[in-house]
């Protein structure tokens, strides 16, 4: 072990072990054992040189052996308070439902860990109590542990002498959990949980005890929330399933949540969902602010918003999606699900929010479905931008922008764990190529357009930009929002020059794409209407007067290719 030069709780300096010369670092296996029987925490035992902590070493050994033991003793004990705390396990089920667990939390640190019935005194008569009895591998010594109040752990020999009035049994572990039964939801639920939680923690669950106090804390934390999320889905699953309510069916069925293969939890249209219909509008469970807050911040922000909800929303809050559940360094479970579910509230927004519901909408490529924002109402709305036939999965878009297949790819592989097999993304190498060069041509055409100048300097150019544009998306497969962008660029172009004839048209294509991705109530419809009404009434009518044109002079009695023709400016049109 290493010298260590910190502790704050004891003396700071001292005779070195090995030669006795003043000496101001400790071993650091040892250092900060916990204090037992009197009260004093052992001698630190210190080295005024590396060397002399070496040639000490086989004397110190078996001592720093112990009190490392020790050390991650004391530790389990807060592991079990904290798991009891979880529970609200009555001390004499506690034997039943912590065996697997505590088996596992003290493997490589006890020999045994047994169950034992003491009889104690209690207020002039005597009552039984469990008690578990961790007879350690690194020494001849053992503990008690009292699974009501875990920590702190007794030497076992001043519990006989002190506490216990008499011991009934000593068991094996898990014998209570063999001979009693009528195990309790919350105990199926959290011994269906101990082989992913060991799995998870590298099929070691004590190496928790060995992190560093800080580690120790954040991943103590994680696995009381992971615990706490499977006792929580678990009770509501049963009460769901005793009022035989099946999980999540809105009144108006529009959708069922339900597994599909290598998807998780989805949703599906419970019947047919033409384009252009709301799917769900729902409220936030959890909001979740832009500023950037450290995942303890973030953690903190969201718990204390949990825990002003009921139990029920709690606990459902737990069974969403966690992508981060095995992040290292880890993510309080919390947190995790927050950045695996979160919906913006906005586009681009930094904020946003966890819907129970909403949040099991898996990505597609070829979504059938956009998420919107509506900030007057303060709920998340899903609309249908295609027609959904029955059984079919609702999809939306994870992604901004147009970006091409491998950054597609790394992004849902980074943030959330999957790779999209959508007819997108699934095709030919050639189709491929041809979908990333439409791509990169729309992000081309986004930004020349997006810059403002060519507007009045290049008017037709760009206005034949906003056409391509909408060509491009048509042939990727592209619709919903990116359509009425593409008007919206078309009208700022014929208004900009003074033409309220072509702008109130494009207006009109932009507000009914608008309501169809957001809905008629939607601060973006309402915008595209007032365009629609009063074109002339737009920050950027008559930059120039190139295009002049009075709103009434839309042609009528046209073909369609013909009024496409004059729309866009086609040769011999004006
Ligand atoms: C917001 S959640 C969606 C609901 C989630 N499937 C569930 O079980 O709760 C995001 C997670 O869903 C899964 N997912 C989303 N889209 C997917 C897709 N296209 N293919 C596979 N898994 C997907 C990923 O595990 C992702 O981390």
């Amino acid at each position: 072990m290493k010298p260590s030069q910190s502790d704050t709780s004891q003396p700071g300096r001292g005779r070195c072990a090995a030669c006795s010369n003043e000496a101001a670092s400790s071993c650091a296996g040892c250092l900060g054992a916990p204090a037992y029987g009197n009260g004093q925490p052992p001698q630190r035992t210190f080295y005024c040189t590396a060397q002399c902590q070496k040639a000490h070493w086989s004397t110190h050994k078996a001592e720093c052996k112990l009190l490392q033991t020790r050390k991650l003793v004391f530790r389990a004990a807060t592991v079990l308070d904290a798991m009891m705390a979880v529970v609200d396990a009555k001390e004499e089920k506690a034997m039943i439902w912590l065996a697997g667990f505590l088996t596992e939390l003290f493997k490589g640190i006890a020999v045994t860990v047994e169950e034992v019935t003491a009889i104690i005194p209690a207020n002039g008569a005597t009552s039984t109590r469990p008690v578990y009895k961790v007879t350690l591998n690194s020494a001849p010594e053992a503990w008690a542990i009292d699974p009501k109040q875990a920590y702190p752990p007794s030497l076992w020999l001043a519990y006989i002498r002190v506490d216990a009035f008499k011991i009934e049994s000593i068991k094996p572990l898990g014998f209570h959990r063999h001979t009693e039964g009528g195990v309790d939801p919350v105990t199926r639920a959290l011994e269906r949980q101990i082989a992913t939680i060991v799995a998870t923690r590298d099929g070691n669950l004590g190496s928790l005890l060995k992190a560093s106090e800080s580690a120790f804390k954040l991943r103590l934390q994680q696995l009381v929330e992971e615990v706490r999320s499977g006792a929580d889905s678990t009770s509501a699953e049963e009460t769901q399933s005793s009022l035989s309510i099946p999980a999540q069916v809105p009144a108006n069925k529009l959708y069922h949540i339900r597994p599909l293969p290598g998807k998780g939890q989805a949703m599906v249209a419970a019947g047919k969902i033409p384009k252009g219909t709301c799917i769900i509008a729902e409220s936030p469970t959890i909001t979740i602010p832009g500023s950037p807050h450290d995942p303890a911040g973030v953690n903190q922000l969201i718990t204390s918003q949990l825990s002003n909800l009921p139990a029920a929303t709690r606990r459902q809050y737990y069974t969403l999606h966690n992508h981060y559940a095995t992040a290292a360094p880890p993510i309080p479970p919390a947190v995790g699900i927050a950045r695996t579910n979160a919906l913006p509230f906005g586009h681009n927004s930094l904020s946003g929010g966890i819907f129970l519901h909403a949040s099991r909408i898996n990505h597609s490529c070829t979504h059938n479905a956009e998420n919107t924002w509506n900030a007057s109402l303060g709920k998340l709305k899903i609309y249908a931008i295609r027609d959904i036939k029955p059984g079919s999965e609702i999809t939306i878009s994870y992604i901004e922008g147009f970006k091409p297949y491998n950054q597609r790819q790394a992004h849902f592989l980074s943030a959330f764990g999957f790779r999209c097999v959508c007819e997108r993304c699934e095709v030919t190498d050639s189709k491929r190529k041809e979908s990333d060069d439409r791509l990169r041509r729309l992000v081309q055409l986004e930004e020349e357009i997006g810059d403002g100048v060519g507007i009045v300097a290049t008017p037709l150019a760009c206005l034949r930009k906003a056409r391509e544009m909408l060509r491009l998306l048509n042939e990727e497969g592209l619709g919903g929002s990116t359509v009425a962008r593409a008007y919206y660029d078309a009208f700022q172009v014929a208004i900009a020059n003074g033409d309220q004839a072509r702008a109130k048209v494009f207006a009109k294509r932009c507000y009914a794409s608008r309501v169809m991705v957001a809905g008629e109530d939607s601060e973006d419809a309402a915008k595209a209407k007032e365009m629609m009404k009063r074109p002339a009434e737009h920050r950027l009518f008559g930059t120039t007067m190139k295009w002049k044109q009075a709103a009434g002079k839309v042609p009528s009695g046209l073909s369609e290719e013909a009024f496409e023709n004059w729309l866009w400016r086609e040769k011999g049109t004006s």
